[in-house]
């Protein structure tokens, strides 16, 4: 199956997925980061999350835990689907206040928040296979950022029902550090067989 059918079909499994968990399960879900992840992070590093969609794994606790640990939190912003994706200050993880509405009804920091590179990025995804395979959005938001910042430490956050047996991989593509779903950690893995 090419990207393109597997996006779509990847998409639909996970708004049933969603649909199928009641409010009080989902609320309980990715709290925090397990502790192999953890000790992932620097003390210090400065933390990508993202502005999780209705369907996507929440990233809201993350980086409320994330704050209160020290980490400064940084949110993708970009301008159009063909733009670059940079990341910028997320000053108040509890409020949108900050925030402005970017393409797709997305939110995201605002013109004057200031921009960041951060050290380790938790990265949402349509698919993802067992070995840190990824499958994004389709525009390459993720892979050119990591491209540009082969330093930064990507980690994959989704439901267990977005993982697939196998991927149809380009040489673009970045693989995942690790992925955690709510009932599993794959990897963190070493220097890379994705
Ligand atoms: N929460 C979140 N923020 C994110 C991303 C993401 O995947 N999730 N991105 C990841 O790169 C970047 C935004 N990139 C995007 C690129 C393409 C589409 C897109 O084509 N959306 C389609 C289909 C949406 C759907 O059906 O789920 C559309 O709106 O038509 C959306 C975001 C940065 N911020
Ligand atoms: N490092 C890169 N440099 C230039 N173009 C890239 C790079 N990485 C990806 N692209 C382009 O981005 C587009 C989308 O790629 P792909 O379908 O692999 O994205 P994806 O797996 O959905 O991930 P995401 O969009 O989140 O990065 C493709 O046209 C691809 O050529």
């Amino acid at each position: 199956m090419d990207k393109r059918a597997l996006r779509e079909r990847l998409r639909k499994v996970r708004r049933e997925h969603v649909a199928s968990l009641d409010d009080t399960t989902r609320a309980l879900l990715f709290r925090r980061p397990p502790s192999p992840v953890m000790a992932m992070v620097p003390d210090g590093a400065v933390i990508g999350l993202y502005h999780a969609l209705p369907t996507e794994a929440s990233a809201a606790g993350y980086a409320r835990f994330l704050s209160e640990k020290g980490h400064v939190i940084a949110l993708p912003r970009f301008a159009d689907r063909d733009a670059p994706m940079e990341f910028a200050a997320w000053s108040d993880p509890w409020g949108d206040a900050d925030l402005a509405v970017g393409p797709f009804g997305m939110l995201q920091p605002d013109a004057e928040a200031d921009l960041l590179t951060p050290d380790i990025v938790f990265v949402p995804l349509v698919g993802f296979t067992a070995s840190g395979a990824r499958l994004g959005q389709g525009a390459g938001h993720y892979d050119r950022w990591l491209a540009r910042n082969p330093a930064a430490v990507p980690i994959g956050m989704a439901w267990d029902a977005q993982r697939v047996d196998l991927l149809p991989l380009e040489p673009h593509d970045r693989p995942m550090a690790a992925i955690v779903t709510p009932t599993r950690l794959y990897g963190p893995f070493s220097e890379r067989e994705a």
